[in-house]
Protein backbone atom coordinates (compact mmCIF):
# COMPACT_ATOMS: atom_id res chain seq x y z
CA UNK A 1 0.00 0.00 0.00
CA UNK A 2 1.51 3.82 -1.07
CA UNK A 3 0.85 5.60 1.92
CA UNK A 4 0.89 9.26 2.35
CA UNK A 5 1.67 11.34 5.37
CA UNK A 6 0.17 15.26 6.27
CA UNK A 7 1.47 16.53 9.67
CA UNK A 8 4.31 13.95 9.40
CA UNK A 9 6.48 16.63 11.50
CA UNK A 10 3.93 16.29 14.66
CA UNK A 11 4.28 13.87 17.41
CA UNK A 12 1.22 11.41 16.03
CA UNK A 13 2.69 11.70 12.55
CA UNK A 14 6.58 11.27 13.55
CA UNK A 15 5.00 8.28 15.19
CA UNK A 16 3.53 6.53 12.33
CA UNK A 17 6.58 6.89 10.39
CA UNK A 18 7.90 4.89 13.26
CA UNK A 19 5.26 2.55 12.69
CA UNK A 20 4.75 2.31 9.52
CA UNK A 21 8.40 1.75 8.10
CA UNK A 22 8.56 -1.38 9.77
CA UNK A 23 4.99 -2.09 8.55
CA UNK A 24 5.36 -4.87 5.84
CA UNK A 25 2.95 -3.93 3.83
CA UNK A 26 2.67 0.03 3.77
CA UNK A 27 5.42 2.33 1.85
CA UNK A 28 5.40 5.80 2.81
CA UNK A 29 5.52 7.77 -0.76
CA UNK A 30 5.19 11.27 0.29
CA UNK A 31 5.18 13.31 3.55
CA UNK A 32 3.34 16.71 3.86
CA UNK A 33 4.55 19.54 5.70
CA UNK A 34 3.25 23.48 6.15
CA UNK A 35 6.28 24.82 7.88
CA UNK A 36 8.78 22.17 6.93
CA UNK A 37 8.56 21.62 3.15
CA UNK A 38 11.56 21.99 1.88
CA UNK A 39 13.65 19.80 4.97
CA UNK A 40 13.83 16.36 5.16
CA UNK A 41 12.71 14.40 8.36
CA UNK A 42 16.10 13.50 9.68
CA UNK A 43 16.65 17.66 9.64
CA UNK A 44 12.76 17.68 12.00
CA UNK A 45 14.29 14.74 13.89
CA UNK A 46 17.83 13.48 13.57
CA UNK A 47 16.07 10.00 15.46
CA UNK A 48 15.29 9.07 11.58
CA UNK A 49 18.43 9.49 10.17
CA UNK A 50 19.48 6.24 8.10
CA UNK A 51 15.70 5.52 9.12
CA UNK A 52 13.40 7.63 7.13
CA UNK A 53 15.08 10.52 5.02
CA UNK A 54 12.29 11.65 2.68
CA UNK A 55 11.52 15.14 2.17
CA UNK A 56 8.89 16.86 3.38
CA UNK A 57 6.92 18.76 0.86
CA UNK A 58 3.60 20.64 0.76
CA UNK A 59 0.41 19.57 1.07
CA UNK A 60 -0.68 18.35 -2.80
CA UNK A 61 -3.87 16.74 -2.49
CA UNK A 62 -4.00 16.00 -6.10
CA UNK A 63 -0.69 15.04 -5.79
CA UNK A 64 -1.89 12.86 -3.23
CA UNK A 65 -5.59 11.42 -4.55
CA UNK A 66 -2.58 10.22 -7.78
CA UNK A 67 -0.04 8.03 -6.03
CA UNK A 68 -1.38 6.82 -2.46
CA UNK A 69 -3.59 4.45 -1.66
CA UNK A 70 -4.37 5.70 1.87
CA UNK A 71 -3.42 9.37 3.60
CA UNK A 72 -3.11 9.73 7.35
CA UNK A 73 -3.94 13.13 8.04
CA UNK A 74 -2.61 14.02 11.67
CA UNK A 75 -2.92 17.98 11.65
CA UNK A 76 -4.41 20.36 14.75
CA UNK A 77 -8.29 20.37 14.86
CA UNK A 78 -9.97 22.63 12.05
CA UNK A 79 -7.60 21.47 9.19
CA UNK A 80 -8.43 18.13 8.01
CA UNK A 81 -12.03 19.36 7.79
CA UNK A 82 -11.10 21.26 4.84
CA UNK A 83 -8.87 19.10 3.35
CA UNK A 84 -11.01 15.91 3.02
CA UNK A 85 -13.76 16.59 0.65
CA UNK A 86 -10.62 17.35 -1.63
CA UNK A 87 -9.05 13.96 -1.15
CA UNK A 88 -12.57 11.91 -1.24
CA UNK A 89 -12.12 10.70 -4.29
CA UNK A 90 -11.47 7.43 -6.23
CA UNK A 91 -9.82 4.21 -4.59
CA UNK A 92 -8.01 6.67 -1.57
CA UNK A 93 -8.93 5.82 1.79
CA UNK A 94 -8.62 8.39 4.56
CA UNK A 95 -7.68 7.94 7.88
CA UNK A 96 -7.99 11.43 10.44
CA UNK A 97 -6.20 11.09 13.44
CA UNK A 98 -7.84 14.70 14.53
CA UNK A 99 -11.01 15.37 16.09
CA UNK A 100 -12.53 16.60 13.26
CA UNK A 101 -14.71 13.84 11.52
CA UNK A 102 -15.55 12.05 15.40
CA UNK A 103 -18.80 14.35 16.33
CA UNK A 104 -22.02 13.69 15.10
CA UNK A 105 -22.53 17.11 13.85
CA UNK A 106 -20.99 20.17 12.26
CA UNK A 107 -22.77 21.95 15.31
CA UNK A 108 -21.46 19.47 18.27
CA UNK A 109 -18.05 20.29 16.76
CA UNK A 110 -18.27 24.20 17.05
CA UNK A 111 -19.82 23.80 20.41
CA UNK A 112 -17.16 22.13 21.77
CA UNK A 113 -13.69 23.12 19.84
CA UNK A 114 -15.23 26.64 19.07
CA UNK A 115 -14.22 25.52 15.08
CA UNK A 116 -15.55 24.70 11.98
CA UNK A 117 -15.06 21.62 10.52
CA UNK A 118 -16.34 19.91 7.17
CA UNK A 119 -20.08 19.74 6.25
CA UNK A 120 -22.86 17.29 7.60
CA UNK A 121 -22.42 15.03 4.14
CA UNK A 122 -19.42 14.50 5.29
CA UNK A 123 -19.04 13.85 8.77
CA UNK A 124 -22.16 11.26 7.45
CA UNK A 125 -19.16 9.34 5.59
CA UNK A 126 -17.11 8.99 8.62
CA UNK A 127 -16.61 5.86 10.52
CA UNK A 128 -15.78 5.80 14.36
CA UNK A 129 -12.34 4.10 14.23
CA UNK A 130 -12.82 2.24 17.70
CA UNK A 131 -11.33 -0.69 16.33
CA UNK A 132 -12.04 -2.92 19.02
CA UNK A 133 -15.41 -2.34 18.47
CA UNK A 134 -16.38 -1.22 15.50
CA UNK A 135 -14.35 -3.52 13.50
CA UNK A 136 -17.15 -4.25 10.53
CA UNK A 137 -17.67 -0.82 9.91
CA UNK A 138 -14.34 -0.51 9.83
CA UNK A 139 -13.63 -2.65 7.47
CA UNK A 140 -15.86 -0.77 4.60
CA UNK A 141 -15.11 2.93 4.96
CA UNK A 142 -13.18 5.02 2.83
CA UNK A 143 -13.46 7.73 5.89
CA UNK A 144 -12.27 6.89 9.12
CA UNK A 145 -12.02 9.01 12.49
CA UNK A 146 -9.75 7.92 14.60
CA UNK A 147 -10.51 7.86 18.13
CA UNK A 148 -9.14 10.62 20.49
CA UNK A 149 -6.45 8.89 23.10
CA UNK A 150 -8.80 9.92 26.19
CA UNK A 151 -11.68 8.73 25.05
CA UNK A 152 -9.63 5.60 23.30
CA UNK A 153 -8.84 4.23 27.26
CA UNK A 154 -12.36 5.36 28.74
CA UNK A 155 -14.34 3.73 26.37
CA UNK A 156 -12.66 0.70 26.35
CA UNK A 157 -13.14 0.51 29.94
CA UNK A 158 -17.00 0.99 30.69
CA UNK A 159 -18.23 -0.30 27.14
CA UNK A 160 -18.15 -3.54 28.67
CA UNK A 161 -19.95 -2.46 31.57
CA UNK A 162 -22.91 -0.43 29.73
CA UNK A 163 -23.52 -2.78 27.51
CA UNK A 164 -24.31 -5.67 29.90
CA UNK A 165 -26.13 -2.98 31.86
CA UNK A 166 -24.30 -3.23 34.92
CA UNK A 167 -23.88 0.32 35.41
CA UNK A 168 -26.01 3.02 35.27
CA UNK A 169 -25.10 5.24 32.35
CA UNK A 170 -25.67 8.50 33.78
CA UNK A 171 -23.75 8.22 37.07
CA UNK A 172 -20.31 7.74 35.45
CA UNK A 173 -17.20 10.19 36.25
CA UNK A 174 -13.84 9.54 34.49
CA UNK A 175 -10.52 10.98 35.95
CA UNK A 176 -7.95 11.36 33.44
CA UNK A 177 -4.08 11.80 33.29
CA UNK A 178 -1.77 12.75 30.25
CA UNK A 179 1.73 12.58 29.49
CA UNK A 180 2.61 15.96 27.65
CA UNK A 181 3.15 14.60 23.97
CA UNK A 182 -0.45 14.28 24.05
CA UNK A 183 -0.50 18.52 23.47
CA UNK A 184 1.71 18.18 20.73
CA UNK A 185 4.52 19.10 19.71
CA UNK A 186 4.72 22.85 19.32
CA UNK A 187 5.85 24.95 22.34
CA UNK A 188 3.08 26.80 24.82
CA UNK A 189 3.45 27.98 28.09
CA UNK A 190 1.02 25.84 29.63
CA UNK A 191 3.77 22.61 28.33
CA UNK A 192 6.96 24.92 29.31
CA UNK A 193 9.23 22.26 30.74
CA UNK A 194 9.85 24.36 34.24
CA UNK A 195 5.64 24.62 34.11
CA UNK A 196 4.85 20.99 34.04
CA UNK A 197 7.65 19.60 35.37
CA UNK A 198 7.44 18.37 39.48
CA UNK A 199 3.43 19.54 39.10
CA UNK A 200 0.23 18.54 37.56
CA UNK A 201 -3.06 20.16 37.30
CA UNK A 202 -6.49 19.54 35.76
CA UNK A 203 -7.75 21.92 32.74
CA UNK A 204 -10.52 22.47 30.60
CA UNK A 205 -12.80 21.30 33.60
CA UNK A 206 -16.36 20.26 32.29
CA UNK A 207 -15.42 21.52 28.90
CA UNK A 208 -13.13 19.63 27.13
CA UNK A 209 -13.64 18.28 23.92
CA UNK A 210 -13.29 14.74 24.16
CA UNK A 211 -16.86 14.95 26.73
CA UNK A 212 -19.03 14.64 23.61
CA UNK A 213 -16.98 12.10 22.45
CA UNK A 214 -17.25 9.98 25.05
CA UNK A 215 -21.08 10.61 25.41
CA UNK A 216 -22.28 10.21 22.00
CA UNK A 217 -20.26 6.60 21.25
CA UNK A 218 -21.11 5.08 24.28
CA UNK A 219 -24.42 6.16 23.51
CA UNK A 220 -24.63 5.01 20.01
CA UNK A 221 -22.73 1.56 20.38
CA UNK A 222 -24.71 0.80 23.17
CA UNK A 223 -27.93 2.32 22.87
CA UNK A 224 -28.19 3.21 27.07
CA UNK A 225 -28.90 6.72 28.14
CA UNK A 226 -25.44 8.92 29.46
CA UNK A 227 -23.65 11.59 31.24
CA UNK A 228 -20.01 11.58 32.07
CA UNK A 229 -18.47 14.40 33.44
CA UNK A 230 -14.77 14.00 32.41
CA UNK A 231 -11.84 15.76 34.44
CA UNK A 232 -8.39 15.71 32.56
CA UNK A 233 -5.40 16.30 34.24
CA UNK A 234 -1.42 16.93 32.71
CA UNK A 235 1.77 15.43 34.40
CA UNK A 236 5.30 15.65 34.17
CA UNK A 237 6.13 12.44 31.90
CA UNK A 238 6.55 12.20 27.94
CA UNK A 239 3.76 9.20 27.44
CA UNK A 240 1.16 7.26 29.05
CA UNK A 241 -2.81 7.90 29.90
CA UNK A 242 -4.12 6.56 32.75
CA UNK A 243 -8.25 6.92 32.85
CA UNK A 244 -9.93 6.06 36.23
CA UNK A 245 -13.40 5.34 35.90
CA UNK A 246 -16.72 5.13 38.17
CA UNK A 247 -20.01 3.79 37.65
CA UNK A 248 -22.66 3.08 40.18
CA UNK A 249 -23.34 -0.41 39.95
CA UNK A 250 -27.07 -1.46 39.13
CA UNK A 251 -28.97 -3.28 42.02
CA UNK A 252 -27.16 -6.68 42.69
CA UNK A 253 -24.70 -7.08 40.25
CA UNK A 254 -21.73 -8.50 41.26
CA UNK A 255 -17.70 -9.06 40.63
CA UNK A 256 -18.03 -12.34 38.62
CA UNK A 257 -20.57 -10.48 36.34
CA UNK A 258 -18.47 -7.53 36.22
CA UNK A 259 -15.44 -9.61 34.78
CA UNK A 260 -17.35 -11.95 32.49
CA UNK A 261 -18.68 -8.66 30.77
CA UNK A 262 -14.95 -7.60 30.17
CA UNK A 263 -14.18 -11.36 29.18
CA UNK A 264 -16.83 -11.72 27.11
CA UNK A 265 -16.30 -8.41 25.03
CA UNK A 266 -12.32 -8.83 24.57
CA UNK A 267 -12.19 -12.88 24.13
CA UNK A 268 -9.82 -13.01 20.75
CA UNK A 269 -8.94 -9.02 21.11
CA UNK A 270 -5.04 -8.81 21.11
CA UNK A 271 -4.25 -5.47 22.17
CA UNK A 272 -7.00 -5.52 24.53
CA UNK A 273 -4.80 -6.74 28.31
CA UNK A 274 -7.59 -7.83 30.76
CA UNK A 275 -5.76 -7.38 34.43
CA UNK A 276 -8.46 -7.61 37.25
CA UNK A 277 -7.95 -6.37 40.37
CA UNK A 278 -4.44 -5.28 39.51
CA UNK A 279 -3.03 -1.33 39.60
CA UNK A 280 -1.87 -0.92 35.82
CA UNK A 281 1.16 1.53 35.29
CA UNK A 282 1.63 3.76 31.72
CA UNK A 283 5.17 2.15 32.17
CA UNK A 284 3.51 -1.31 31.40
CA UNK A 285 2.26 0.09 27.54
CA UNK A 286 4.96 2.46 26.51
CA UNK A 287 6.08 2.36 22.95
CA UNK A 288 3.03 0.00 22.48
CA UNK A 289 -0.13 -0.51 21.38
CA UNK A 290 -1.62 -2.06 24.37
CA UNK A 291 -4.78 -0.80 26.70
CA UNK A 292 -4.39 -2.63 29.97
CA UNK A 293 -7.57 -2.92 32.04
CA UNK A 294 -8.17 -3.80 35.64
CA UNK A 295 -11.34 -3.20 37.92
CA UNK A 296 -12.02 -3.09 41.53
CA UNK A 297 -15.75 -3.72 42.94
CA UNK A 298 -16.41 -1.42 45.65
CA UNK A 299 -18.91 -3.37 47.74
CA UNK A 300 -18.89 -0.17 50.46
CA UNK A 301 -20.44 2.43 47.85
CA UNK A 302 -21.93 -0.01 45.02
CA UNK A 303 -19.52 1.72 42.47
CA UNK A 304 -17.05 -0.32 39.88
CA UNK A 305 -13.76 1.74 39.35
CA UNK A 306 -12.14 0.65 36.40
CA UNK A 307 -8.75 1.80 35.29
CA UNK A 308 -7.08 2.14 31.92
CA UNK A 309 -3.79 2.60 30.39
CA UNK A 310 -2.25 3.20 26.86
CA UNK A 311 0.48 5.46 25.18
CA UNK A 312 -1.35 8.16 23.80
CA UNK A 313 0.55 8.51 20.83
CA UNK A 314 0.12 5.08 20.03
CA UNK A 315 -3.02 3.63 20.96
CA UNK A 316 -4.68 7.02 21.70
CA UNK A 317 -3.45 8.22 17.77
CA UNK A 318 -0.97 6.58 15.48
CA UNK A 319 -0.98 2.76 16.44
CA UNK A 320 -4.91 2.57 17.00
CA UNK A 321 -4.93 4.43 13.13
CA UNK A 322 -2.54 1.43 11.85
CA UNK A 323 -4.66 -1.13 13.26
CA UNK A 324 -7.57 0.51 11.55
CA UNK A 325 -5.68 1.01 8.23
CA UNK A 326 -5.03 -3.22 8.78
CA UNK A 327 -8.84 -3.70 9.06
CA UNK A 328 -9.77 -1.07 6.15
CA UNK A 329 -7.42 -2.84 3.94
CA UNK A 330 -8.32 -6.60 4.61
CA UNK A 331 -5.32 -7.21 6.88
CA UNK A 332 -4.73 -8.74 10.22
CA UNK A 333 -5.48 -5.94 12.34
CA UNK A 334 -1.91 -6.78 14.38
CA UNK A 335 0.52 -6.37 11.09
CA UNK A 336 3.19 -4.25 11.93
CA UNK A 337 2.39 -3.29 15.76
CA UNK A 338 3.25 -6.58 17.52
CA UNK A 339 5.64 -4.65 19.92
CA UNK A 340 6.76 -5.28 23.17
CA UNK A 341 6.41 -2.43 25.68
CA UNK A 342 9.87 -0.46 25.94
CA UNK A 343 10.35 -1.32 30.36
CA UNK A 344 11.10 0.30 32.60
N1 LIG B 1 -0.48 13.82 20.59
C1 LIG B 1 -1.39 12.92 20.94
O1 LIG B 1 -1.21 12.16 21.89
C2 LIG B 1 -2.68 12.81 20.17
C3 LIG B 1 -3.03 13.70 19.18
N2 LIG B 1 -4.22 13.56 18.52
C4 LIG B 1 -4.60 14.49 17.49
O2 LIG B 1 -3.73 14.34 16.36
C5 LIG B 1 -3.52 15.58 15.73
C6 LIG B 1 -2.03 15.85 15.68
O3 LIG B 1 -1.56 15.93 17.01
P1 LIG B 1 -0.03 16.04 17.39
O4 LIG B 1 0.77 15.13 16.56
O5 LIG B 1 0.04 15.94 18.86
O6 LIG B 1 0.24 17.57 16.96
P2 LIG B 1 1.61 18.35 16.70
O7 LIG B 1 1.34 19.73 17.14
O8 LIG B 1 2.75 17.62 17.29
O9 LIG B 1 1.73 18.32 15.11
C7 LIG B 1 0.82 18.97 14.29
C8 LIG B 1 1.16 18.73 12.83
O10 LIG B 1 0.21 19.43 12.02
C9 LIG B 1 0.88 20.25 11.08
N3 LIG B 1 0.16 21.52 10.91
C10 LIG B 1 0.01 22.51 11.83
N4 LIG B 1 -0.75 23.49 11.32
C11 LIG B 1 -1.08 23.12 10.06
C12 LIG B 1 -1.85 23.72 9.03
N5 LIG B 1 -2.44 24.91 9.19
N6 LIG B 1 -1.99 23.04 7.86
C13 LIG B 1 -1.39 21.85 7.68
N7 LIG B 1 -0.64 21.23 8.63
C14 LIG B 1 -0.50 21.86 9.80
C15 LIG B 1 2.26 20.49 11.66
O11 LIG B 1 3.14 20.58 10.56
P3 LIG B 1 4.09 21.77 10.20
O12 LIG B 1 4.19 22.68 11.40
O13 LIG B 1 5.36 21.11 9.82
O14 LIG B 1 3.42 22.44 9.05
C16 LIG B 1 2.53 19.20 12.42
O15 LIG B 1 3.09 18.24 11.56
C17 LIG B 1 -4.29 16.63 16.54
O16 LIG B 1 -5.54 16.85 15.96
C18 LIG B 1 -4.44 15.95 17.90
O17 LIG B 1 -5.53 16.42 18.60
C19 LIG B 1 -5.06 12.52 18.77
C20 LIG B 1 -4.76 11.60 19.73
C21 LIG B 1 -3.56 11.70 20.53
C1 LIG C 1 -2.32 16.67 27.22
C2 LIG C 1 -3.20 17.32 26.19
O1 LIG C 1 -3.21 18.54 26.06
N1 LIG C 1 -3.95 16.52 25.47
C3 LIG C 1 -4.84 17.00 24.45
C4 LIG C 1 -5.37 15.82 23.68
C5 LIG C 1 -5.55 16.24 22.25
C6 LIG C 1 -6.48 15.44 21.46
O2 LIG C 1 -6.33 14.26 21.28
O3 LIG C 1 -7.51 16.18 21.03
P1 LIG C 1 -8.32 16.06 19.66
O4 LIG C 1 -9.68 15.80 20.07
O5 LIG C 1 -8.20 17.41 19.01
O6 LIG C 1 -7.72 14.98 18.85
C7 LIG C 1 -6.00 17.80 25.02
O7 LIG C 1 -6.40 17.54 26.14
O8 LIG C 1 -6.57 18.62 24.28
Amino acid sequence: MNISIIGATGYSGVELIRLLVKHPEANIVAVYSNSQAGKTMQEVYPHLTHIFTDSLTKIDCGRIRKEADAVFIATPSGISGQLVPQLLDGKLKVIDVSGDFRLATPELYNKWYGKQTAAQEYLDQAVYGLSEWNADAIRGTKLLANPGCYPTATLLSLLPLLKEDLIDGTSIIVDAKSGVTGAGRSASLGTHFCEVNESISAYKVAKHQHTPEIEQTLNHLTGKEVLVSFTPHLVPMNRGILTTSYATLKEGVTNEQVAAAFSEAYEGKPFVRLRPGAYPKTKEVYGSNYCDIAWHVDDRTGRVIVLAVIDNVVKGAAGQAVQNMNLMFGLPETTGLEFTPVYP
